[in-house]
């Protein structure tokens, strides 16, 4: 596949700015409008447990507002699955979480919860929404995902935006060995986690990538530059790698 790459922008930490004192603003929700005008594919919100930024109140608005997809992203719980079930979200992606974790850390260990995951996963397929499994580029994870039958895994790219030098090579390496490995098995390819301006274009040249999400950066960016000239920088920078 080297199709267009599409580009799904996490608005967690717009929600983060505005929990920072209770207020009503920044909105999140129009922040992913604002995204989207600018060329975003789809929205990103992390509904985590402890509510840190995103709320249940954003994702009922986002579900009712957005006009682009919404890819809720969810840790493998009851609390969640119910919640995904009620909003029928365009895509659901399960990811680890630990509460103490300043942010996630890592990919989902599917190879060791297939037993927890699996009616989870058929659940929410029956359900109308389009499954992925936040994991590691590894094939056992891989394998995981294609026993669990999801359409889709992201793949964690938070080791490969930290590592500098040779052991970020061996990580780029890694993480196109295991996009090659999923595709050739059926399966659609995303990544995400860490992804800047400068980091992104040897992600977005893995030609089985099919999405890249993107958002504690874009935030970040968008106070100096705006937000939707940093979604369009961002765009363009994904297009020019293909
Ligand atoms: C799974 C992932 O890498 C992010 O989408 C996730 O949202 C990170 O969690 P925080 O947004 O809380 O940092
Ligand atoms: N799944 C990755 C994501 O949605 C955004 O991660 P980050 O860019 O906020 O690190």
């Amino acid at each position: 596949m080297s199709g267009k790459l599409r580009l799904g922008v996490n608005i967690d930490h717009v929600a983060t700015v505005r929990n920072a004192r209770g207020s009503g603003y920044p909105d999140p929700v129009r922040a992913a409008l604002l995204a989207a005008e600018a060329g975003a594919d789809g929205i990103t919100a992390h509904l985590r447990e402890d509510r840190r930024h995103i709320t249940d109140a954003d994702i009922e608005r986002l579900s009712a507002e957005l006009p682009i997809p919404l890819n809720l992203e969810m840790a493998a719980t009851q609390e969640m699955l119910e919640i995904a079930l009620r909003h029928r979200p365009h895509a659901v992606c399960i990811v680890p979480e630990k509460r103490e974790e300043r942010t996630t850390e890592g990919g989902l260990d599917a190879a060791g919860q297939r037993d927890h995951l699996a009616p989870m996963v058929r659940a929410l397929g029956e359900n109308g929404s389009r499954v992925s499994l936040f994991i590691e580029p590894d094939a056992a994870q891989i394998d995981a995902a294609i026993q669990l039958g999801v359409p889709v895994v992201e793949l964690h790219t938070g080791r490969f935006a930290e590592l500098k030098g040779e052991a970020c090579a061996v990580e780029l390496k890694r993480l196109a060995d295991a996009a090659a490995l999923a595709a050739k098995n059926g399966i659609e390819v995303h990544a995400g986690h860490g992804l800047t301006f400068d980091n992104v274009v040897p992600i977005a040249a893995i030609p089985q990538l099919a999405e890249l999400n993107i958002g504690h950066f874009l935030i970040g960016q968008a106070i100096f530059d705006g937000l939707a000239p940093v979604v369009q920088h961002m765009r363009a920078l994904m297009d020019a790698a293909r």
